[in-house]
């Protein structure tokens, strides 16, 4: 049937929407960085390259509207710059602000607002079941709306050389998902703001209960994590960055990557080359899941169905196919392919291991070799046993000699534990594939190497923690050579680790007067504070404080 001018006029208006579209806070945010900002039917509000990118291009820097410290960092973080308290000033009303130095103090304009309902936060949530730190980001978040209301616009916000921070109205924009949040998630957000509301009227004024649900679901679509300064890898603080959120999407393959900076910044940064015009895009989730694991955790938490290249190619020529792979008995060369779930399966909590038939089979991807799915899932079923055995000895029994038997045979199948101790940091020849076991490249093994390390690294077995530490490293390798990204914040840290575990091996040798020893190991560290120091320069910038640390490691050894 044609199709009337008018009629396709319409279609084709609702379909590309145009960057005008966007507030001018934004485009002019971003014209300081080499990207376009783009709305698409398929991609929502999205980020491109302007022109060709180098891997270590900032592409966004951004001060959150509001972020808080963890709770589990609280008195160990500052509230205001983030930075290690080696000093500790807490505020003497509520004692749940903590900061470094007077200079931080005072650049506090927030905390009159809010000193008060802070100390109800942790009751609030204990009664109610909700996290205190989403608790505490919403009272920020809304005591910056306050200010902002009670401020001239035009006027600065007074922190000197600092950039400014997104104001509050950008959150307006922000994707909450709401309709896909669970209903007991809604409904104890639902007491909590009730809670809220009762003990500040003023702060929350003209805001419903619903307002505040809105708001705890954009947190928790959209809010980034930030390490600290220092030494830390995990987050230890939430933070909350409208434009970074509204311009990076998702990608399984990502080509940025994002780090927090000091004082509640984040930087978005290119981690390979990027060409003219390709979309910029970051991964919310760990990229060495399997497809299923992936596309599981994108539903529950960010509440969408990721159609990133690396999900819509197909499982026999895709890296996923290894992450969740048993090896070839006929060919040992590939694996056979376990299908991805559908949409459907995983709504249900389903895969395809488990709903498939006993005697149905899959294919090797190389060789066309079939096997049952029993036979499939049967092995990974034993090696999901182990693991989960593991994981309740360190847990909960704190027993490491059992956690590192259990957990053993998983990461060092083909390979003669005897053998792996080696000084040589270059990298360990892939191990062969073994018939009918875990691809090496199986997410299990890598999920169970890394508290194997830890075991090791308890245990003062520190040749064996860095020979795991080497694995580790190898099985990133072997995924950036098809085609994962080479340079990530993950990578840095286990360079960093391993030089940090060479070092103390070549101090042991010291202490025993084994000089050629020593020189190895300590060669080998240098080797790999290198090696963290230049992936950390792209990742997290030359100037970062922790790519400063580990540059000051290939010098000066850390104590
Ligand atoms: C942080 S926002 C990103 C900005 C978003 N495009 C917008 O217009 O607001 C995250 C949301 O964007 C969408 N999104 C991001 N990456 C995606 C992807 N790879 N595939 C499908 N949707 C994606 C999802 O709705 C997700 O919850």
């Amino acid at each position: 049937m044609a199709t009337t001018p008018s009629k396709k006029k319409k279609k084709n208006k609702k379909k590309t929407s145009t960057v005008q579209e966007l507030h001018e806070h934004y485009i002019n945010t971003m014209s300081r960085y080499p990207v376009s900002l783009k709305i698409t039917k398929a991609k929502g509000r999205h980020a491109t390259a302007s022109k060709a990118l180098d891997e270590g291009t900032t592409v966004c820097l951004e001060k959150a509207t509001g972020f808080v410290v963890r709770s589990d960092y609280m008195d160990q973080q500052c509230h205001i710059c983030l930075d290690d308290l080696t000093t500790k000033m807490a505020c003497s009303d509520c004692k749940m602000v903590y900061y470094c130095s007077q200079g931080c103090v005072e650049k506090d304009t927030l905390h009159h607002r809010v000193c008060d309902i802070l100390c109800q936060v942790p009751t609030i949530g204990r009664s109610t079941d909700v996290d205190p730190d989403l608790l505490r980001l919403m009272v920020y978040l809304l005591a910056k709306r306050q200010e902002e209301q009670e401020t001239d616009e035009k006027e600065e916000d007074g922190n000197g050389d600092d950039i400014q921070s997104t104001p509050y109205w950008c959150v307006d924009d922000l994707l909450s998902h709401k309709e896909n949040a669970s209903q007991a998630f809604i409904k104890v957000v639902s007491d909590a703001a009730q809670r809220l509301i009762l003990e500040d009227p003023d702060l929350f004024k003209s805001l419903s209960v619903d307002n505040l649900v809105t708001l705890a679901c954009k947190i928790n679509s959209n809010a980034h994590g930030l390490g600290d300064n220092h030494a830390r890898n995990t987050d230890v603080a939430l933070g909350l960055f409208p434009v970074g959120a509204l311009f990076f999407n998702h990608s399984c393959n990502p080509n940025a990557a994002f780090v927090g900076l000091n004082k509640g910044q984040l930087v978005f940064r290119t981690i390979r080359p990027v060409q003219q015009d390709e979309e910029i895009a970051v991964s919310y989730i760990d990229l060495y899941a399997s497809r299923d694991e992936r596309r599981q955790n994108l539903l529950e938490t960010k509440h969408f169905w990721c159609k990133c290249k690396r999900c819509a190619s197909p499982m026999d020529v895709s890296v996923d196919r290894f992450l969740h792979g048993v090896v070839c008995t006929s060919c040992a060369q590939d694996v056979y392919v376990i299908p991805p779930a559908s949409i459907e399966d995983i709504s249900r909590g389903q895969t395809k291991l488990y709903s498939t038939k006993d005697d149905d089979v899959w294919p090797c991807a190389k060789c066309g070799h079939v096997a049952t799915v029993k036979t499939v899932r049967d092995t990974i079923e034993q090696a999901q046993t182990k693991y989960r055995t593991g994981m309740t000895c360190i847990r909960k029994e704190k027993n490491y000699r059992r956690a590192r038997k259990e957990l053993e045979p998983l990461v060092y199948v083909g390979q003669k534990k005897a053998k792996l101790t080696t000084t040589d940091t270059s990298s360990l020849p892939s191990p062969p594939l073994q018939p009918g076991e875990l691809h090496p490249q199986d997410s299990i093994r890598f999920n169970a190497s890394i508290p194997l390390m830890n075991c090791l690294r308890y245990e003062n077995d520190l040749k064996c923690a860095a020979d795991v530490n080497r694995m580790i490293l190898e099985f990133m390798e072997q995924q950036a050579k098809l085609h994962l990204p080479e340079n990530t914040s993950e990578v840095s840290d286990f360079w960093q680790n391993l030089g940090e575990l060479c070092d103390s091996v070549a101090k042991d040798y010291r202490s025993s007067n084994r000089i050629p020893l020593e020189k190895k190991w300590n060669k080998d560290a240098r080797n790999a504070f290198d090696h963290a120091a230049k992936v950390r320069s792209i990742v997290f910038g030359p100037n970062h404080p922790k790519t400063l640390l580990v540059k000051k490691y290939i010098t000066h050894p850390s104590k």
